[in-house]
């Protein structure tokens, strides 16, 4: 019980431990930490910034939804004829996986239309909509994290696609999770002469892009928490995948380490090592299958080259927004100042590496942006990225809603590094060590204020800064 609503740490750390009174949820009453204060990260959530009304969802607006008696009888326009095919498309593979049920370990699954009867990660993929990824404050986020830290983990596969090494974990309800290992020690700050292209990617970045990305309102990467894995029980012995299992071997000092099959870092000179067999990773729940909610991947008009030499048109071009602002989809709706709040996560977090993002094909271009793949971010603290602000910078436009989110973690009250430390202090390798350093989370409020800078040299110059997404009217 406690161990859901606290979230993962409660359950493994004794009673004792006088750290934990301080991560209460936000359905028990706030406990003080001691001779501390009170949490600043509760107040931030309590914030009425963060608790804007929201425009009814109608229902059309969510990702998915359960077949319930009902529907039989709806079919009267081709929309809810298209919409029928999916369900009866879903339901069909529903009964494939029941079938598939019948192989050792996957629970016999017995739900219902009822969400009580729902595993952890069914309830966040119902609760996608077309505004965001997961409502903040609903209970069922910190069940999904908790699920993933502690659910026996069944199979291990590589997952194919992308470039650096990545597993796919199975659970006993069908719950999926894509994981990354720690590679290197967790304040290890990238090579000065190694290019963003080259960067491996990391565990705490993945889980610290979660909780920044949540601080900031947005809600749009799907949750990540952190585990330590056996990597012979919870890898080794049980995957049934011969490219990774063929890659383990015995390092000289004697850990379990092992290098998949993939295009970077995945040989004998780049091994993922335990110590001995015990290893840090960071798990991302999955989203829906392709196959229930295909997605569109979208290159960004601020994509770097990827290459040693060349230069994108934007870094050559000062009126490249001028051209952005009139090219569909960027030309109507939010789409500008959604990539624009994309460039602030990434700015934050130093992420150079976004060269694409995905929409949620269903819900056409009006939706919000999923912000995958965070792995080569908080690669450096002693240094700021300018360029990754250029869609700001350029473009001169910002949601008002960020804007002042962006003033109120500003604020000493409600700091950013100081909500950033106690978020990423629900996590389970908490214990482990901090998930980030305290040098990258000072970075974060020395990059929020260049952000706002940004912003006051914007207001000096331009008319028609603000898209004020907080009146009516607009989205
Ligand atoms: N939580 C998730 N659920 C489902 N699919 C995901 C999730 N996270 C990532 N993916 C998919 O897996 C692909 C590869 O993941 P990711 O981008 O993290 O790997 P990568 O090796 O860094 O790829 P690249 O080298 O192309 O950047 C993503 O493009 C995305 O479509
Ligand atoms: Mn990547």
């Amino acid at each position: 019980f406690l161990c859901l609503s606290v979230l993962q740490t409660a359950c493994s750390v004794s009673h004792s431990s006088s750290s934990l009174s301080a991560f209460s949820s936000h359905k028990l009453p706030t406990v003080v930490q001691k001779g501390k204060g009170h949490s600043k990260l509760e107040a931030l959530f309590n914030h009425p910034l963060y608790n804007l009304p929201r425009p009814e969802l109608q229902e059309d607006d969510w990702l998915l939804r359960v077949k319930g008696d009902e529907d039989d009888s709806d079919t009267e326009n081709e929309e809810e004829e298209r919409e029928e095919e999916d369900r009866e498309e879903s339901a069909t593979n529903d009964r494939e996986w029941r079938s598939a049920s019948e192989e050792d370990g996957y629970d016999k699954a017995a739900w219902t239309s009822d969400s009580e009867t729902h595993p952890p990660w069914l309830r966040f993929h119902l609760g996608i909509s077309r505004w965001e990824l997961y409502d903040r404050k609903d209970p069922n986020l910190a069940e999904v994290t908790h699920y993933l830290a502690t659910q026996r983990i069944l199979n291990v596969v590589q997952k194919t696609g992308g470039t650096q090494l990545k597993l796919l974990m199975s659970f006993p309800n069908y719950g999926q999770a894509l994981l990354k290992p720690m590679r290197q020690s967790r304040d290890a700050e990238t090579d000065v002469n190694l290019f963003y292209f080259s960067d491996f990617e990391r565990h705490n970045a993945e889980i610290a892009a979660f909780h920044l990305d949540r601080l900031l309102g947005f809600n749009r990467i799907p949750p990540v928490v952190g585990r330590l894995i056996n990597m012979s029980t919870e890898i080794k012995e049980i995957t049934t995948d011969r490219r990774l299992s063929r890659t383990f071997f015995t390092s000289p000092v004697g850990n379990m380490c092992f290098y998949g099959q993939c295009e970077y870092y995945c040989s004998t000179e780049h091994p993922v090592c335990g110590r001995p067999h015990v290893l840090e990773v960071s798990l991302a729940t999955m989203l829906p299958d392709l196959s229930l909610a295909p997605r569109r991947s979208w290159r960004s008009p601020w994509r770097r080259s990827y290459s040693r030499t060349k230069q994108a048109q934007w870094e050559k071009d000062p009126a490249y927004c001028d051209t952005v602002k009139q090219t569909p989809p960027y030309n109507q709706g939010s789409r500008l100042v959604d990539v624009i709040d994309m460039a602030i996560l990434d700015f934050l977090m130093s992420n150079m590496d976004r060269h694409h993002y995905e929409t949620f094909e269903k819900f056409g271009n009006e939706t919000f942006l999923l912000h995958l793949d965070n792995g080569r971010a908080f690669g450096r603290h002693s240094r700021d990225e300018p360029s990754i602000l250029a869609p700001l910078r350029q473009c001169c436009r910002i949601r008002r809603s960020t804007l002042l989110r962006l003033q109120l973690l500003s604020h000493p009250d409600f700091r950013l590094s100081d909500v950033m430390r106690e978020s990423l202090a629900r996590d389970p390798l908490k214990r482990v060590a901090p998930l980030l350093s305290e040098p990258h989370l000072s970075a974060l409020d020395r990059r929020l204020a260049t952000v706002l800078q940004v912003v006051r040299d914007c207001q000096d110059h331009h008319d028609d800064i603000i898209y004020n997404d907080l009146e009516a009217g607009a989205s």
